[in-house]
């Protein structure tokens, strides 16, 4: 058994080369029909939603038109229709061997024949020549490929109904490569089951439903086969139980839903099929038997209850894949391609049971994903058909997601369509069933007509040479590897994301990917401290700024007030000063070093990010903004540790010309009184000139004259010295 089955028909790529012409219910009521209506555009194919007829006795007797010729010998006017309006072709029967396939996909009704009996037979009124139903009570007429007549055996049986909606699909499969996707859809107790599996007494006597008829038709082909080409068959079963996707074929099958406790599986993308379910078995297939006792024991295993409309009603969706592949040994050529027979859970109001409740919310919530998916293709897709830019909400629900690949163009596409007829299956036939019944039917009739609109382009899937040796094989597997690897780095990411603690940011929001948000946290972080760290930084500047001023009036006070012995130890402050102002510097320098560092880092792994995350990035002002102020406080810091240098420098040479002084002073003294004991003092001349030719030479810019000239010598009683370095610490 494979770990990770891919899931879904393999990918085609649109295209318009043959249309198919259609149209979906009219009401016969021409003003409704005038507002509902919408004309073709081109002669090839457009829906209507269901237009109303005036109610009469006679409503169903329908005046036949006679075929026109649209530009398409398959439209066909419709009957009843005023506008001439094209019935439904029949595409899958008249597939005809052009590829790629462009047209509607096919949709089919078929009544329960247990449903119908006199008292009801007025409820919906089969037309079987013109493929049309119409509601008794309003005239409101449907249109499709099929419409069995209820109680009619002969046709109404799972042989002639398989030939008319499956047994196409089966054959392209088969003979085309094309991939076929076949689902039974409408309210519980309505034929799903029995028409894709039968009455479950297949062996002996029984009937047979789609799937053995299928299985019967692809053995045949294979064990017929004349040209030497080898079949390789492989299956897979899955049900989708309250949201929760199950693998049918997993052990042990002990009976009615014993597949309920088994683990979930998860959806994953794929680019070769659309979605892949990971860890689904996919058995490979020898023979017809082997196949059918697997679905036996898968059919075990699903989940079965009764409700009010079915004694044994399926409580799940289940989805049968038969994947082929062939290989033909003379061109070494190979080809294969995917089956899908599906088997939906039916739709129904709340029941009297908690957990028959709890299902069905489950049953309808998908069933109503698919209906709103059905709706938009069907809105969505223009008479090219191709899909116009639409959001298709797949992920609303896991039905949706696996039927994805097939819904949006990798497949061809049957619907059947059960319908109640009004009269009860399991006993009930009280006015409220009745009454459920009807809505249901108009509900399931309304979910055909719209699937009807859709218009899909299916590309049959292309032989390749066998084996890996082409290079389209090697870009296959290359592309799937690359694939592979960018899932793991995505879930290596997200686990990461999930071990670390989550932030209030927008970065965190639920839906953003987590990948980023190791390195935004870690940077969040890395600013949160440097933040700090600024902060301290500016206030010790701030703090260093007010110092140095008072240092300096102080410094030049007690230069020019202080004697040889305060001289000495003013200027042993100084030096003191000087070393810590040198130390600081150098922590400082070290520190913007770091923070330049950060920075960097900081730039670099935003430009990493900026680069896998862009669109989320660039919302982040904030991030950015932090860093740019962090560049501004550096850049002043910088300016800052500049002024210091200037300073210290400036007290170096304040001191040695202050020693120059005393010495020259001494000197003085000695000299004095040596030579002339009555000699007049004289004031010791300026060194330099004036105190106001030193203000104009330093307004003059010099670099080398001390920065003390600058000072206002004021004589000021001595101070105690610079107490205030100690702040710094
Ligand atoms: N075309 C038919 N001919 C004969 N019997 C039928 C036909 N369709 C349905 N039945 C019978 O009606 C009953 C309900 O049918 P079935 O279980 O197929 O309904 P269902 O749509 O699958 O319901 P659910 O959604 O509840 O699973 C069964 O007993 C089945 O044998």
């Amino acid at each position: 058994m494979s770990q990770a089955s891919t899931f879904g028909p393999k990918s085609s790529s649109l295209s318009t080369s043959s249309t198919s012409t259609i149209t979906t219910p009219v009401r016969h009521n021409a003003a409704a029909a005038r507002s509902n209506y919408r004309p073709p555009s081109r002669p090839t194919y457009r829906a209507s939603s269901p237009v109303q007829q005036p109610h009469s006795s006679n409503h169903h007797h329908y005046q036949h038109q006679p075929p026109q010729q649209q530009g398409n010998d398959r439209n066909r006017s419709r009957p009843g229709s005023s506008f001439g309006m094209s019935r439904p072709t029949t595409p899958i029967n008249s597939y005809s061997k052009q590829e790629p396939y462009t047209g509607s996909i096919s949709v089919s009704i078929r009544p329960n024949p247990h449903s119908a009996n006199a008292a009801t037979s007025q409820n919906w009124i089969i037309n079987q020549s013109s493929n049309t139903i119409t509601n008794g009570l309003d005239g409101t007429t449907f249109a499709f490929d099929h419409v069995f007549p209820a109680q009619d055996l002969a046709v109404n049986n799972n042989h002639q109904v398989y030939l008319k909606t499956c047994k196409p699909i089966v054959e392209r499969f088969l003979d085309e490569g094309y991939n076929g996707t076949v689902f039974a859809y409408g309210m519980t107790g309505s034929g799903k089951t029995y028409s894709m599996k039968g009455d479950g007494n297949g062996n002996g006597g029984g009937t047979i439903g789609f799937v053995e008829l299928a299985i019967e038709d692809i053995f045949d082909k294979i064990e017929n086969n004349t040209e030497g080409v080898k079949y390789q068959v492989s299956m897979s079963y899955l049900e989708i139980y309250n949201e929760r996707i199950i693998d049918l074929l997993s052990t042990p099958a002990v009976g009615n839903g014993s597949s309920t406790t088994r683990s979930d599986l998860k959806i994953r993308d794929d680019h070769e099929y659309g979605v892949k379910v990971v860890g689904l078995g996919s058995p490979s297939i020898t023979s017809k038997e082997q196949m059918l006792s697997l679905i036996k024991k898968g059919d075990l295993n699903r989940k079965t209850s009764a409700t009010d409309f079915n004694a044994r009603s399926s409580r799940s969706h289940s989805i049968l894949q038969i994947r082929l592949n062939k290989v033909n040994p003379l061109t070494n050529l190979e080809a294969s391609a995917t089956l899908s027979l599906c088997d939906l859970a039916g739709s129904e109001r709340a029941s009297t049971s908690l957990e028959r409740r709890k299902e069905g919310s489950y049953i309808n919530k998908s069933l109503l994903a698919l209906s709103n998916v059905i709706n938009k293709l069907s809105a969505s897709t223009n008479t090219s058909g191709y899909s116009m830019d639409t959001h298709i909400s797949y992920r609303d629900s896991k039905l949706t997601r696996l039927l994805q690949p097939a819904l949006s163009g990798r497949s061809l596409v049957s619907i059947l369509c059960t319908i109640h007829m009004g009269g009860g299956t399991s006993g009930t036939n009280t006015a409220s069933s009745l009454n459920q019944s009807v809505s249901e039917t108009y509900k399931t009739l309304r979910f055909a007509a719209r699937a009807k609109d859709i218009v899909i382009s299916v590309e049959k899937n292309g032989f390749k040479m066998a084996g890996g040796d082409n290079e389209a094989h090697v870009q296959r597997e290359l592309a799937q590897l690359n694939y592979t690897i960018e899932q793991q780095r995505q879930e290596i990411m997200l686990l990461r994301a999930a071990q670390s603690p989550s932030l209030d940011s927008p970065f965190y929001a639920s839906d953003s990917p987590r990948s980023p948000s190791i390195t935004e946290q870690q940077l969040r972080e890395e600013n949160r401290v440097l933040m700090d760290k600024l902060d301290h930084l500016t206030r010790l500047t701030d703090l260093q700024r007010t110092e140095t001023i008072i240092i300096k009036d102080n410094v030049m006070n007690d230069i020019l007030g202080s004697n040889a012995a305060e001289s000495q130890m003013f200027m042993a402050n100084i030096e003191e000063f000087y070393k810590r102002w040198h130390h600081e510097m150098e922590e400082s320098k070290l520190y913007v070093a770091h923070l330049e560092n950060q920075l960097k880092n900081g730039h670099l792994a935003q430009l990493q990010q900026s680069q896998a995350w862009q669109a989320k990035i660039q919302g982040d002002e904030d991030l950015l903004d932090v860093l740019k102020e962090q560049e501004g406080e550096i850049m002043q810091l910088k300016e800052a540790i500049k002024d210091k240098d200037h300073i210290i420098r400036s007290f170096t040479k304040s001191s040695r010309m202050r020693k120059l002084a005393d010495s020259n002073s001494a000197m003085n003294t000695i000299r004095s009184s040596i030579t002339t004991p009555d000699y007049e003092p004289k004031r010791p001349a300026p060194s330099r000139g004036s105190s106001s030719e030193l203000i104009g030479n330093h307004g003059a810019g010099k670099e080398n004259e001390p920065e003390m000239m600058m000072i206002d010598f004021k004589l000021s009683p001595k101070k105690p010295p610079i107490s205030s370095f100690d702040v710094m610490h």
